[in-house]
């Protein structure tokens, strides 16, 4: 197993005083800020020059339990209400992952599909639009996506498909790309929700005379509300993060969003009363990232820097500067664990009656970190014992934020869209060492200052 940084294991610490207090709530809401002001979901419609309507068919192949039934049927776009739904019969009803089966559920989702090879699209709409490298500049990627295609959905007049969170098909898998083909059909609006911000794609006006697009950060709870009349066709791909050579851009110090956060890290830094006898910052992040239970620790860890999603690639790159010791911490929450751990959340209020600690909400001693990065959100890594599976509890950080994965609760959201994959969303936290007040001073000269100072 990985070698944690065993000496601080355990230590408790004094709690903050308020002026303590209140530079760690300027970073946390600095770190909050960037994160809703990010996109974690973002759409739009091709544009005509890359749409020609004369060269772009749908080819399906009609299917029965599993087989194709007939030879494959060109329809032209856009779809009418005929065509349209001709390709919603030649799907089968569309099941979704419970734990590691693969279920039909109509009160869950109600909607049809076409797996490849059995549908294609004539044009590759993606590569004519310069789709891909377009997306990873606007999710401030510095590695090029991929994309594959999943599988066509149809939704019938009150057809949708409840809140849940894609399944992560590994370590690579970020998100998902929906293209949304032109049919008349009305409501079926596809809401996403991230850290209490929604998000809502509504096609159902926008595909008359183009194709629509979607894309999600797949740890995003999303949902398709009911269709109200016409058929809802849409294309989904996996994205997924390319293990060729990134593009290495340093934009970082243009970067006028890592502003607010350094800013805040450097006061709090520079503040010798903050922490003088120096400690651990634990900044929970605010997207859950996959990872499988064979992957190795460390390949998670080298991996993830250049897989974090929207604002915590930002705090990942503003800590960087600083040059600060920092490491992955993983978070377990007892809902989450299959052999009854006792971490509970009642615990937690009855400690907020004691004013001391009330005060100090950055002093979290009942939060569980495990030593490897395996049992995750959801119901189906439960199998292990604690034996093989060390946790424990760092009472010596100072919480920042709290990683949001950590804390889902709704059962829907434990399944995803697929059968479970050996993979899950891991909830992180980034600890950064704070040095003692003496070692800061020395150790301030070297950090670097960025242009926009
Ligand atoms: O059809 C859509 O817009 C969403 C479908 C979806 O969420 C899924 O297939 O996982
Ligand atoms: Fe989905």
């Amino acid at each position: 197993m990985y070698a944690r940084k065993q000496d601080r294991v355990d230590k408790d610490r004094r709690l903050l005083n308020d002026h303590e207090i209140a530079r760690v709530k300027e970073l946390k809401e600095a770190f909050q800020q960037i994160d809703e002001s990010q996109a974690f979901a973002c759409s739009g419609s091709f544009p005509a020059s890359a749409v020609d309507f004369n060269k772009i068919a749908l080819f399906c192949q009609a299917m029965k339990d599993g087989d194709a039934v007939g030879a494959p049927q060109a329809f032209k776009l856009p779809l009418t209400n005929e065509t349209a739904k001709e390709i919603y019969d030649a799907g089968e009803p569309s099941p979704f992952g419970r734990g590691k089966d693969l279920v039909y559920d109509d009160a869950y989702r109600q909607a049809r599909e076409l797996k490849p090879p059995h549908f294609a699209l004539t044009y590759d709409l993606l590569s004519a639009s310069a789709f891909l490298p377009l997306l990873a500049e606007k999710l401030d990627y510095e590695v090029r996506l991929e994309a594959r295609v999943n599988k066509l959905n149809a939704y019938g007049p009150g057809g949708f498909f409840k809140a849940h969170k894609d399944t992560p098909l590994g370590k690579d898998h970020i998100g998902t790309l929906m293209l949304c083909l032109p049919s008349p059909f009305e409501g079926g609006e596809l809401v996403i929700r991230q850290n209490g911000i929604t998000t809502t794609f509504d096609w159902a006006n926008q595909v008359k005379d183009s194709i629509a697009w979607g894309f999600l950060f797949s740890d995003c709870e999303h949902e398709v509300l009911p269709v109200k009349s016409g058929i809802r066709i849409t294309i989904a791909y996996d994205i997924y993060i390319s293990r060729e050579l990134s593009m290495k851009k340093d934009k970082t110090i243009l970067d006028t969003r890592l502003e607010p956060m350094r800013r805040c890290l450097r006061t709090l830094i520079d503040d010798v009363s903050f922490l003088p006898e120096g400690g651990s910052l634990a900044i929970g992040l605010a997207h859950g990232y996959p990872l499988g239970q064979d992957d190795s620790l460390r390949d998670f860890e080298t991996l993830l820097p250049s897989r974090l999603k929207a604002g915590d690639a930002i705090l990942w790159k503003v800590v960087e500067k600083f040059g600060l010791e920092r490491q992955w911490l993983a978070i377990y929450d007892k809902h989450d664990l299959g052999f009854g751990l006792e971490y509970e959340y009642g615990s937690r209020s009855e400690k907020q009656n004691k004013t001391s600690e009330a005060k100090d909400f950055t002093y979290q001693p009942e939060i569980i970190l495990g030593d490897s990065f395996v049992a995750l959100e959801g119901e189906y890594f439960g199998e292990c014992s604690l034996d093989e599976f060390p946790v424990t509890q760092r009472k010596d950080l100072v919480w920042v934020t709290f990683p949001r994965a950590a804390s889902v609760k709704n059962t829907y959201i434990a399944y995803g869209n697929e059968p479970q994959s050996e993979t899950a969303y891991a909830a992180v936290a980034l600890e950064v060492t704070i040095p003692s007040a003496d070692k800061r001073t020395t150790h301030l000269g070297a950090i670097p200052e960025t242009k926009n100072d």
